[in-house]
């Protein structure tokens, strides 16, 4: 072959390649991806917070691991799922007797619905042959009226998508919502300092700090604690101005709230089941309230959440924490009236490990704590739960305003859960804070969130040093 003819050739074979280069090309651009979306993608899209994320306030941390649970048998929940839709019943077209068929094996119910007679179309196929009949001429048709342009099926209204509200900042809350405390509370701190400012005190005044101390419900056990600090303090530093004596008193009360204890709330997931907090107490505390709060907060720091309406006593308790849900984005998984609320809890914890959410907020029917039948039915919704999953906090939902009652009731439910956090609220309407002492006191609980009112976003992080400061005004 001449060079020529190799030059040709191989200029052929280059034209060759680079077509099958570009064709390549375009195949792969034109094909269907079926591949799924990046995971941050999918995570982008199932976050329904807006991207908002709270810059700090409120401090989340994960449970602790406990080991899951044995296999699960066949059937691990000793209940009936009280939401498990009803088979839907489909109507079956209407059979006309047949006579029996004897060499026929029995025909279930599917192959009838098949063997159902088939409407006949209206018009007769034109094929068929008929006797000849007397066909009159046809009359000439009129110009057929144009047809009326068939008005379009109306579009099924969208359902209506929920309003997802904004939620406030979760960051410094409990400084926004100081003045709802301050208003009722500092009269306490007012009568202190006033006592405390003037320097060397006389046993009456002792005694008025005191029972300025057990008026604003501190309790026997802190309020002797206080006082002998105070004292000791005094002694030891003299104090001879009101900061000084506000210095010292935001120190010793600063301490009995014992700011070492862990307050975070256990929202954060596990590697592979959400977390599960159970929101427990006395009736009207505000629990439903607590949880739709909650769960706003948790939302609004990316999470996806789930919220399970285990009182089912009250099917209006249900509705109310779907309004919470609906406003957030949140999902609600709830029984039916007079369900067993143990197995309702026990699917939303199912339904958040399937859907692959953060948390699980479980909202608890009301009991009083003297119903021990009650109680122990808590007991059981807690034992059905960890079926599933650990529970990770058990917040016990306290009204402050009930100042000593709180603590009795706090009492009987430690029996009954293992109660790990505790929720004040109402501290808007009340000069007895002073419980937050106690319930730590005799529970070895941490107060970890404190309810400030009835809007939505008044829930926030329990700070000893800023209640203290709320508290002396
Ligand atoms: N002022 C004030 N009111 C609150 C606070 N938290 C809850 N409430 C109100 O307390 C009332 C009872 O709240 P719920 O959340 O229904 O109480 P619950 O414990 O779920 O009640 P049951 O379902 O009957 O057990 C409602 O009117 C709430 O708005 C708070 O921090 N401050």
């Amino acid at each position: 072959m001449t060079a020529q003819a190799w030059i040709i050739v191989a200029a052929v074979l280059a034209v060759l390649v680079v077509a099958l280069v570009v064709g390549g090309v375009l195949y792969r651009r034109r094909r269907v991806s079926l591949t799924s979306p990046e995971p941050a993608e999918v995570e982008k899209a199932k976050d329904r917070s807006g991207g908002y994320t709270a810059g700090g306030g409120f401090n989340f941390s994960q449970g602790p691991t406990v080991a899951p649970p044995a296999p699960r048998k066949p059937t691990p929940v000793p209940v009936e799922p009280p939401v498990a839709p009803e088979p839907p019943v489909t109507a079956q077209p209407p059979v006309t007797p047949e006579p029996p068929v004897t060499a026929e094996p029995p025909v279930t119910e599917s192959p009838r619905a098949e063997s159902a007679p088939v409407a006949e179309p209206e018009s007769a196929p034109a094929t068929e042959s008929h006797e000849p009949e007397v066909v009159p001429a046809p009359e000439p048709e009129p110009a057929p009226a144009p047809e009326p342009e068939p008005a379009p099926a109306p579009e099924p209204e969208p359902a209506p998508e929920p309003q997802i509200e904004e939620i406030a900042p979760t960051a410094g809350r409990l400084d926004r919502l100081r003045g709802r405390l301050s208003r009722s509370q500092n009269a306490v701190g007012k009568s202190l300092l006033g006592l405390l400012g003037g320097g060397d005190l006389d046993e009456d005044s002792w005694e008025e700090v005191e029972d300025t101390l057990l008026v604003a419900d501190l309790g026997t056990a802190t309020t002797t604690k206080v006082v002998t600090r105070l004292r000791e303090e005094m002694a030891a530093r003299g104090v001879a101005s009101e900061a000084q004596a506000r210095a010292m008193l935001r120190e010793v009360l600063v301490a009995e709230l014992r700011p070492d204890l862990d307050r975070s709330v256990r929202a954060l997931p596990h590697d592979d089941h959400p977390a599960v907090l159970l929101v427990v107490g006395v009736n009207g505390t505000g629990k439903t309230t607590t949880t739709g709060k909650l769960a706003r907060v948790l939302v609004a720091d990316g999470r996806r959440v789930v919220l399970g309406a285990a009182d089912t006593f009250r099917a209006a308790a249900a509705d109310q924490l779907q309004t919470w849900a609906d406003r957030v984005g949140a999902e609600v998984v709830r029984g039916k009236e007079g369900a067993d609320p143990a197995a309702v809890a026990f699917d939303a914890v199912a339904k958040g490990t399937e859907a692959g959410v953060d948390v699980v907020l479980i909202d608890t029917a009301g009991r009083l704590h003297t119903k021990t039948g009650l109680m122990d039915e808590l007991g059981k919704v807690k034992r059905v739960v960890e079926k599933k999953a650990s529970v990770d906090d058990v917040l016990l939902v306290l009204d402050a305003t009930i100042g000593q009652n709180g603590l009795a009731q706090a009492r009987v439910f430690a029996e009954v859960v293992d109660i790990t956090g505790v929720v004040l609220t109402k501290l808007d309407g009340t000069a007895k804070g002073g419980i937050v002492f106690q319930v730590q006191h005799e529970l070895g609980v941490p107060v970890k969130l404190v309810g400030l009112g009835e809007g939505a976003d008044d829930l926030a992080p329990f700070e000893p040093g800023a209640f203290v400061d709320a508290l002396l005004g």
